[in-house]
C-alpha cells in the first residue's frame, strides 16, 4: 500500500480570516513504514493525517493510494475504504463506554457484517496479539488509560488495516503504558506488515518509527531517517526540534 501525497494545500476559515493549515505537501510513504509526522503545535500534523485518511478533504492537490487518487472518490467511497482498509487510534481512545470491551474491539467488524466465525477468529488473534486476552469481558470504564489505548488499537487493528492512522497515541499515557503501547505498535509494524502514520509531540514516541518528517508552517521542513538504533535516532529527532523551534510545545522528555 503506498501513499504518493502530491501538492496538498488546505485553509481554513474565509478568505482575509484564512489559516493556511496545510500550504504545499508533497510526501511519498511506502508499504510498510512507520513514519512519524512531527512538528510544533499548529503545524498542520492532524490535518496532514486527516486528508491522508479521507476524512478532510484538501482545496488543492491528490492523495494517491496504490495509485487511486482519494480526493477524487465520492464520500461514501471514501467511507467505504476507510472502513476496508485503514485504521485509527486517537488521544483520547474513543471507545464506547456503554459496550464491554470485547464489544469494543468487534464493532468494526459488525460494521461490515462478518460472519461470527471470522469475528471470533479475529478477536481471538488481536488480544493474543496484543495481550490482553483476560480484559475481553471488563466493562471500558474499569480499565486503566494504557489498557484502554491498547483496547482501541486492538479496535482500529481487528479488520486488518492496510494502514494505521495514530494521532498522538501516546498523549494520555504514562511513559511504561506508552511504551508498552508502542512496542504494539512496532510488532504490528513488523508482523502484519501495516504501514503506521503517527502523529507525535514525543520524540521518545516518535523514536520508534522508521521515518520522521517535520512539519512546521504547513510545509515539510525537514526528514531524519532511523539509522537502525533507536536511542541514536531520539537524539536525532531532539535535534531537530531544537532547530525548527517551538518552544514549550515540544515535549523532549525521554521516557525511558
Ligand atoms: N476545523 C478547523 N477549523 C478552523 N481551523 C482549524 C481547524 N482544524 C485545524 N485548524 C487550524 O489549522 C492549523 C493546523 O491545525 P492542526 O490541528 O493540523 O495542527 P497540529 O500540528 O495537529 O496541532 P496540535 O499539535 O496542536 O494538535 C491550526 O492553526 C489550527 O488552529
Amino acid at each position: 500500500m503506498q501513499i504518493i501525497v502530491k501538492n496538498i494545500a488546505k485553509d481554513y476559515g474565509k478568505r482575509f480570516n484564512a489559516v493556511h493549515a496545510i500550504k504545499d505537501i508533497g510526501l511519498e510513504v511506502k508499504q510498510g513504514e512507520f513514519l512519524g509526522i512531527m512538528g510544533p503545535s499548529g503545524a498542520g500534523k492532524s490535518t496532514l493525517l486527516n486528508i491522508i485518511s479521507t476524512n478532510e478533504r484538501p482545496d488543492h492537490g491528490q492523495v494517491l493510494i496504490d495509485g487511486i487518487d482519494m480526493t477524487q472518490l465520492h464520500d461514501k467511497d471514501q467511507a467505504k475504504y476507510r472502513r476496508n482498509k485503514m485504521g485509527f487510534i486517537y488521544q483520547n481512545f474513543e471507545l464506547l463506554d456503554s459496550l464491554n470491551v470485547k464489544e469494543n474491539i468487534i464493532l468494526p467488524m459488525a460494521l461490515r457484517h462478518a460472519s461470527k466465525r471470522l469475528i471470533e477468529q479475529s478477536f481471538k488473534h488481536m488480544t493474543r496479539l496484543l495481550n490482553i486476552e483476560e480484559l475481553s469481558k471488563r466493562n471500558v470504564d474499569d480499565l486503566s488509560l494504557g489498557q484502554k489505548q491498547i483496547v482501541a488499537a486492538a479496535r482500529a487493528l481487528i479488520n486488518g488495516p492496510e494502514i494505521l492512522f495514530a494521532d498522538e497515541p501516546t498523549g494520555s499515557l504514562d511513559s511504561k503504558s506508552a511504551t508498552i503501547l508502542l512496542n504494539y505498535m512496532q510488532l504490528i509494524n513488523d508482523k502484519e506488515k501495516t504501514t503506521i502514520l503517527m502523529a507525535t509531540h514525543d520524540a521518545f514516541t516518535a523514536s520508534y518509527c522508521s521515518r520522521v518528517v517535520f512539519v512546521k508552517d504547513g510545509i515539510i521542513f525537514s526528514e531524519v531517517v532511523n539509522p537502525g538504533d533507536r536511542n541514536k535516532f531520539f537524539e536525532q529527532i531532539i535535534n531537530m526540534q531544537r532547530t525548527i523551534g517551538g518552544g514549550s510545545y515540544f515535549n523532549v522528555s525521554k521516557n525511558s
